[in-house]
């Protein structure tokens, strides 16, 4: 949800606040440091380096806790700090700040942001996904009668609550891992359902269930649809819980992609430097562009007009088949048909859900957090080009998404897109470019 991402980015520029600071006072004097690249990395734009993994790199600078100044064989170019470890670090593995020695899944601060009210308030505020999960609930009462039920990171306990509601069924497990269990358990009992609904407090990868499941629910949709990767422990859940022929819910997921305009973004963060109060800060454009538009923009809410052409599914998941291993590189295609003249900013992302109904000839639930429907607490996600491009009616946009799971840190990933603009009319040309995003390392 765009609440841990909230916390997670607001950590981020606190410790970077603290990096750049600390850095600045002993840059000068420094000698470049060697670090070894964790895995390949493809930079986008001419200030960024490309590396393999293994390749050993030359860090010059750490002008940010996120993006250093390396060199690697005489080319020099910003590489992501999260890819590189210090050469020797698997001997010094005695050393306290090895990464290794680090919680890959940072689950101090990730169930520490659910243990208070702030994000199940953001979650629980957002009626578009809550009626969307009731409504599943709701229209699948009669099959649910004498079910067992899992949900899978209950927070406050609403899916559950619903079920215990809505419909008969014989138990619903309530799992959650952060310390809202306990809260979640009065919640229960004063709502009066202690008979049916049984708050478990742990991890959903280790807690133990006393039978299998009929019915797996879980909402643990991140920022383009995949940060967090809470859908790692759902997969685990259905892989040991679920019983043969049991549901899943969502039982299908979709990451949809449009080429889109983002003027006032982009006015607001790289064209005020042109001239603000009558003077040329130009020079502060590269900053400007390195601090903006390097990242994607979490909470973007993206006009129905903003859209250049009609937007495409990259990726589908299936619930039933889809296996953790698959996580770590998801791979789409699109191709757009640009529809109106405009300027071709960048590229906004959302996902959509599908419940399977339970019952036949049921009308399946759909929970959309596109544009065209009602906003939802996650927005969307714009990811920036490095510079707009003008495009008219007729030309197409085509090109590549992958997403990659970041190899130490496991909540996040990188999005790297690969376009070609093509234009069909009196110019006939075909530009193409590249950009890897991190979210956030
Ligand atoms: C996106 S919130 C959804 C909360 C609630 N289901 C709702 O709809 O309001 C995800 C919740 O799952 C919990 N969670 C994430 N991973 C978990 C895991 N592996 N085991 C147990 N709980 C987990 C988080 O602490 C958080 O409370």
């Amino acid at each position: 949800v765009t609440s841990w991402k909230g916390f997670c980015s607001f950590f981020l520029y606190e410790t970077k606040q603290a990096d750049m600071q600390a850095e600045k006072e002993d840059e000068d004097d420094a000698s470049p440091e060697e670090y070894v690249a964790l895995c390949d990395f493809t930079g986008s734009g001419s200030d960024q380096l490309s590396f393999s993994s293994g390749d050993k790199l030359l860090v010059h600078t750490k002008p940010s806790s996120d993006w250093w100044w390396a060199e690697l064989q005489g080319v020099t170019g910003y590489a992501p700090a999260s890819y590189l470890q210090p050469d020797g670090a698997e001997e010094e593995e005695e050393e306290e700040e090895d990464t290794s020695l680090q919680d890959p899944w940072q689950d101090e601060e990730y169930f520490g942001s659910y243990g208070t009210l702030k994000l199940h308030l953001e979650m629980l505020s957002d009626k578009t996904r809550t009626e969307a999960y009731r409504q599943v609930i709701f229209s699948n009462s009669a099959s649910l009668r004498n079910k067992v039920v899992m949900d899978l990171g209950c927070g406050t306990g609403i899916i559950s609550l619903f079920c215990a509601q809505l419909a008969q069924p014989s138990v619903v497990y309530a799992v959650e891992a952060s310390s809202m269990a306990a809260y979640t358990r009065q919640l229960v009992k004063q709502n009066g359902y202690e008979e049916v609904v049984v708050v478990l407090q742990g991890r959903a990868e280790e807690i133990e269930l006393p039978e299998q499941v009929d019915v797996l629910v879980s909402e643990w949709m991140g920022n383009c649809l995949l940060f967090e990767f809470m859908v790692e422990s759902v997969l685990l859940a259905r892989d040991r819980w679920l019983r043969e022929g049991g549901v899943i819910w969502p039982s299908s997921a979709a990451l949809t992609l449009v080429p889109c305009q983002a003027d006032s973004y982009f006015s607001e963060k790289m064209a005020f430097w042109e001239q603000p109060y009558g003077l040329d800060f130009t020079p502060l454009q590269p900053l400007a562009h390195q601090e903006f538009f390097t990242k994607p923009k979490f909470s973007h809410l993206i006009e129905p007009n903003d859209c250049l052409s009609a937007p495409c599914d990259v990726i589908c998941l299936n619930m039933y088949t889809l296996q953790v291993k698959d996580l770590e590189e998801m791979n789409g295609q699109f191709h757009f048909c640009v529809e109106k003249p405009g300027v071709f900013h960048g590229f906004t992302a959302w996902f959509t859900v599908h419940f399977k109904s339970l019952e036949e000839g049921g009308t399946t639930v759909e929970l959309n957090t596109g544009p065209n429907s009602e906003p939802t607490h996650w927005k969307q996600t714009l990811f920036m080009l490095d510079k707009p491009v003008s495009v008219c009616a007729g030309d197409s946009i085509s090109g590549t998404i992958l997403l990659r799971r970041n190899p130490v840190w496991r909540r996040h990933m990188t999005v790297t897109l690969n376009w070609n603009i093509s234009s069909t009319g009196e110019t006939d040309s075909s530009q193409v470019g590249t950009k890897t995003f991190p979210m956030w390392r």
